[in-house]
C-alpha cells in the first residue's frame, strides 16, 4: 500500500480549483509560487530533518537549532535568496530560533527607531548576521506593565555615555529569546534618567557580548531561564535572563528617531507621540496574526486528513463510516477550517492596515494610529485565542492517535501555545481595545465621526434601534443580515458598558470594576471585524471554478458559528430572538453538508509538504497505519525487547510478589 494515495477518492469529489485556492491562500500567484519553492527546497533537504526533536535532551535540541539556523543561513547566501524568500525558508524549516528575534524584533526595532547615522552604523551588520540581536524588554517583575519595568539608564555627561543598570532583582531583564545563550546585542528596554528625572521607557542598543570570543562583557550577567512547556517544542529556544551592573554605552546607543539627548544632557523630544516607541509590538502582532491562521490550517488539515481516512462503526456494506461523516465531527472541524480562512484574510487586511498607518506616520499624520493599536492587539488576541484552543480541540478529533508525537499536535500546541501571552496577554490586550471603544463611544458625543473599522458607530442609533430581519435558515447566507446583526450585537454591547460606566464617579475604577464585560465587548468588535473584512474580500473579483462559492460557505460558516457560540451575547442584547438563533443552526448544519465532499481539497489548498506537517496522521497520501506502526518501532524504548532497569527494578519486584504469593 505504500505509496497509494488513499485519499483520491476524497480529491476526485472536490468542486472547486485547488490550484486556484493555492493562490488565494496564498494571497497572490507570487506568494504562491515563491512559498512553494521554499517549502520544497527544506523538505528536500535532509539537514532539515525535525521528526527526532521529541528525542533530543535540551542541549542537543539547542545544538541542533544553531545547526539548521547556521545552514539555513548559509543556503540563503548561497541562493542568494530574496527577504521574502527567506523568510519563507525560515518558515518551513519550522524550528523557533534566535534568528526569529533577530530578523521579527531586532532589526524592525532598529529599522523604525533608529536614525540614519545610527542605520548606517549598525542595520549593515545585522543585515549580514555579523551581529545578533534580540529584543530585551520583559523584566522578571513586569512584561503587561512596560511603564513599570525598572531597568535604569542614567545619562552620565561626565563621560558621555548612560549607565545601564539593573536596582533590583526583579529588574532583571526576563524571557528575551535568543538572550539565553546566542546574541551578541540586544534592544534594552530602560528608564532614561538623564538630570535627575525619568523620562520613562526607551529602547537603547547594547552590545552584550564579546564578538572575538563570545564571552558576556564585564557587568552584565547572562543565562537561559530553564526549561519551558512541552518536550522539544519552544525548547529550541534560549529565552534568556540577564542583569546589569552599571554597565556603560555611549550616548548615541540610545535609538533616538523619537527623543534625543544632548551632549549637555538635555531631553529633547520630538513631535511624534511616545508610544511610537511600540510600533514594534504593532509590527509583530500583525504578523502574529497571519500566523495564527498557518498553526491553525496546519492542525486543520492533519485532522480533517485523517477523519477521512478513519473509520469506526455504522458497517453496512462491510465498511465502517469515515469520522469525518459524523456530523459532530464536522461541527467540530468545520468552524475551524472556515476560521483559518477568516484569519487568512483578515491577517492580509491587517497587513494593508499596518502599510497604510506605516505611511501616514511617516508623513506625521499619527491619526490612525490609535485604530492600529485596537486592531492589532485585538486581533492578536482574538486569533491565538481560537487557534491555541483550535490545536486543541484538532487532537481530540484525532482521537487517541492525536495525543501521540507522531501526529504532529502536541508540538505544535507546545510552540502556539505561548503565543496567547507574549507580545502582549490576551487579555490585558483585549482591555486596550475596550479602551478604544470607550474613547471612540464618548468622542461620538462630541460630535467626532467614527472612522475605519470604527465607522459603523456612526449609525449607533439604528443600530440600537434595528432588528434583524432573518425569517428563515436561508436568510443568514445574506452577508448585509449577517454584517448588521454583528454590528448591532458589537454596538450594543458597547453602549450597556458605557452606560455603566457612566454610574461610576471615578472612571478608572469603574473601568476596573466592569472589565469582565469590556473584554466581552472588545471581543464583539473583533469578531466584527474579522466578519466584515472576510465579507468584504468576497465583494472582489475571485476567479477560478469554484473558488467564491467555497469562500462564500467558508464565510458563512465562520460568521454563524460565531453567532452561535456567542448566542448569549446575540440573545442577551436582543439583537436576535431565540427563533432566529435556530434558524442559524439549522443552516449551519446545511452548510457542513456543503463542506464535505471539498474538505480534502479545501486543506490541500495549503500546500503543506508532509515535511513542514510533521504528522503521520496528516500524511498526503494517507497512508496511515503501516507507517504510524513502522514509527513505534522506532522509539529508543524499542531498541532492545528487555529494557533498561529490569534487572534493577522489574526483576526484584516481581521476585517479591513470587515471594509473597509463596508465604
Ligand atoms: C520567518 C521568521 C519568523 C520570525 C518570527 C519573529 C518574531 C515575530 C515576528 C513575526 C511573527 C511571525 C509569527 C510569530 C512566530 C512566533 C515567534 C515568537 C516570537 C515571540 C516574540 C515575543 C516577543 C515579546 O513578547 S516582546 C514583549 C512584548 N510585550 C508586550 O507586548 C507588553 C504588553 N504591554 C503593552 O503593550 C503596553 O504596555 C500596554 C498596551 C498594556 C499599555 O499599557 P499602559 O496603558 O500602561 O500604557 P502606556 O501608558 O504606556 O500607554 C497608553 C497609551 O498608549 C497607547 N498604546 C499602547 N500601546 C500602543 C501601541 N503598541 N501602539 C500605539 N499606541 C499604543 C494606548 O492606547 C494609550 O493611548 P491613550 O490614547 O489611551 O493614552
Ligand atoms: C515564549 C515566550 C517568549 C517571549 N519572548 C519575549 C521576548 O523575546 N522579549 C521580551 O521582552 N519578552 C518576551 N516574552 C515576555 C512576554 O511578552 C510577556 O510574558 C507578556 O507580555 C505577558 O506579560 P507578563 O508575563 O508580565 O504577564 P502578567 O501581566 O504578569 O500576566 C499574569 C496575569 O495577569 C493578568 N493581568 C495583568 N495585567 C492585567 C490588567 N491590567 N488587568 C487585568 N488582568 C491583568 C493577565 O491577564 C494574566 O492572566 C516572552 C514570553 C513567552 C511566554
Amino acid at each position: 500500500m505504500e505509496g497509494v494515495d488513499h485519499l483520491a477518492h476524497e480529491r476526485n469529489r472536490a468542486q472547486f480549483d485547488v490550484d486556484e485556492m493555492k493562490i488565494v491562500w496564498a494571497g497572490s500567484r507570487h506568494a504562491y509560487e515563491v512559498s512553494d519553492r521554499m517549502s520544497r527546497l527544506v523538505a528536500n533537504d535532509p539537514a532539515f530533518r525535525k521528526d527526532n526533536r521529541a528525542q533530543l535532551t535540551r542541549k542537543e535540541l539547542f545544538k541542533n537549532t544553531l545547526r539548521k539556523a547556521t545552514y539555513a543561513w548559509k543556503r540563503i547566501l548561497e541562493l542568494k535568496l530574496s527577504e521574502e524568500e527567506a523568510g519563507r525558508l525560515r518558515f518551513f524549516v519550522d524550528e523557533p530560533a534566535f534568528t526569529d528575534l533577530h530578523w521579527g524584533m531586532f532589526v524592525p526595532f532598529l529599522k523604525g527607531q533608529g536614525t540614519e547615522e545610527q542605520l548606517q552604523k549598525w542595520l549593515p551588520l545585522a543585515n549580514r548576521l555579523q551581529i545578533i540581536g534580540c529584543y530585551a524588554q520583559t523584566e522578571l517583575g513586569h512584561g503587561s506593565n512596560v511603564q513599570g519595568l525598572e531597568t535604569t539608564a542614567t545619562f552620565d555627561p561626565k563621560t558621555d555615555e548612560f549607565v545601564i543598570h539593573s536596582p533590583t532583582l526583579t529588574s532583571s531583564k526576563w524571557w528575551p529569546g535568543g538572550l539565553g545563550k546566542v546574541s551578541t546585542h540586544a534592544i534594552v528596554f530602560s528608564r532614561l534618567i538623564t538630570d535627575g528625572q525619568d523620562y520613562g521607557v526607551h529602547g537603547f542598543l547594547v552590545q552584550i557580548r564579546s564578538l572575538n570570543d563570545h564571552s558576556v562583557l564585564p557587568g552584565i550577567t547572562i543565562g537561559d531561564i530553564g526549561m519551558k512547556f512541552g518536550n522539544g517544542a519552544y525548547n529550541t529556544m534560549d529565552n534568556g535572563v540577564m542583569h546589569f551592573d552599571h554597565f556603560r554605552i555611549p550616548r548615541d546607543q540610545l535609538l533616538t528617531r523619537i527623543s534625543q539627548v544632548t551632549r549637555e544632557g538635555k531631553y529633547v523630544q520630538s513631535d511624534a507621540p511616545r508610544q511610537l516607541v511600540y510600533g514594534t509590538m504593532v509590527f509583530v502582532r500583525k504578523a502574529i496574526v497571519i500566523d495564527a491562521s498557518s498553526a491553525l490550517s496546519r492542525a486543520v488539515c492533519i485532522a480533517t486528513r485523517y477523519s477521512a481516512v478513519r473509520r469506526q462503526f455504522g458497517s453496512q456494506d462491510g465498511v465502517e463510516t469515515q469520522v469525518i461523516n459524523y456530523k459532530t465531527q464536522q461541527s467540530r472541524l468545520f468552524p475551524l477550517l472556515a476560521s483559518a480562512y477568516a484569519f487568512r484574510f483578515v491577517g492580509e487586511w491587517l497587513q494593508w492596515l499596518y502599510t497604510d498607518v506605516t505611511q501616514r506616520l511617516a508623513a506625521s499624520d499619527f491619526s490612525t494610529l490609535p485604530e492600529a493599536h485596537a486592531c492589532t492587539a485585538g486581533l492578536k488576541s482574538i486569533t491565538t485565542a481560537a487557534t491555541a484552543d483550535g490545536i486543541e480541540e484538532c487532537r481530540k478529533l484525532c482521537g487517541g492517535h492525536g495525543y501521540l508525537c507522531s501526529s504532529g499536535l502536541p508540538e505544535l500546541f507546545a510552540v502556539y501555545v505561548p503565543a496567547c501571552t507574549y507580545e502582549g496577554d490576551n487579555v490585558v490586550l483585549l482591555l486596550q481595545v475596550a479602551r478604544f471603544l470607550v474613547k471612540t463611544m464618548s468622542q461620538l458625543a462630541s460630535g467626532k465621526k467614527p472612522v475605519g473599522t470604527a465607522a459603523y458607530m456612526g449609525r449607533l442609533q439604528h443600530l440600537m434601534e434595528s432588528s434583524c430581519k432573518v425569517q428563515k435558515a436561508e436568510d443568514w447566507l445574506n452577508p448585509s443580515v449577517v454584517l448588521e446583526v454583528f454590528e448591532a450585537r458589537s454596538a450594543r454591547m458597547s453602549v450597556e458598558c458605557a452606560k455603566r460606566l457612566g454610574e461610576f464617579t471615578n472612571q478608572e475604577e469603574g473601568f476596573q470594576e466592569l472589565s469582565p464585560s469590556l473584554v466581552e465587548a472588545a471581543a464583539a468588535y473583533c469578531q466584527l471585524i474579522i466578519v466584515s473584512k472576510y465579507i468584504e474580500k468576497l465583494q472582489g473579483d475571485i476567479p477560478g471554478k469554484g473558488i467564491k462559492e467555497q469562500l462564500q460557505i467558508l464565510c458563512s460558516i465562520y460568521a454563524l458559528y460565531t453567532l452561535h457560540k456567542h448566542k448569549g451575547d446575540f440573545l442577551s442584547t436582543s439583537t436576535i430572538t431565540p427563533k432566529q438563533a435556530s434558524l442559524a443552526d439549522d443552516q449551519l448544519r446545511s452548510l457542513y453538508s456543503q463542506v464535505r465532499p471539498n474538505a480534502i481539497a479545501l486543506v490541500d489548498a495549503f500546500n503543506y509538504t508532509d515535511h513542514y506537517l510533521g504528522s503521520i496522521l496528516g500524511r498526503y497520501d494517507g497512508n496511515v497505519y503501516p507507517n504510524l506502526y513502522d514509527e513505534a518501532w522506532k522509539d529508543p524504548l524499542n531498541d532492545s525487547a528487555i529494557p533498561d532497569g529490569y534487572h534493577e527494578y522489574i526483576k526484584p519486584l516481581l521476585k517479591q510478589q513470587l515471594r509473597n504469593a509463596r508465604l
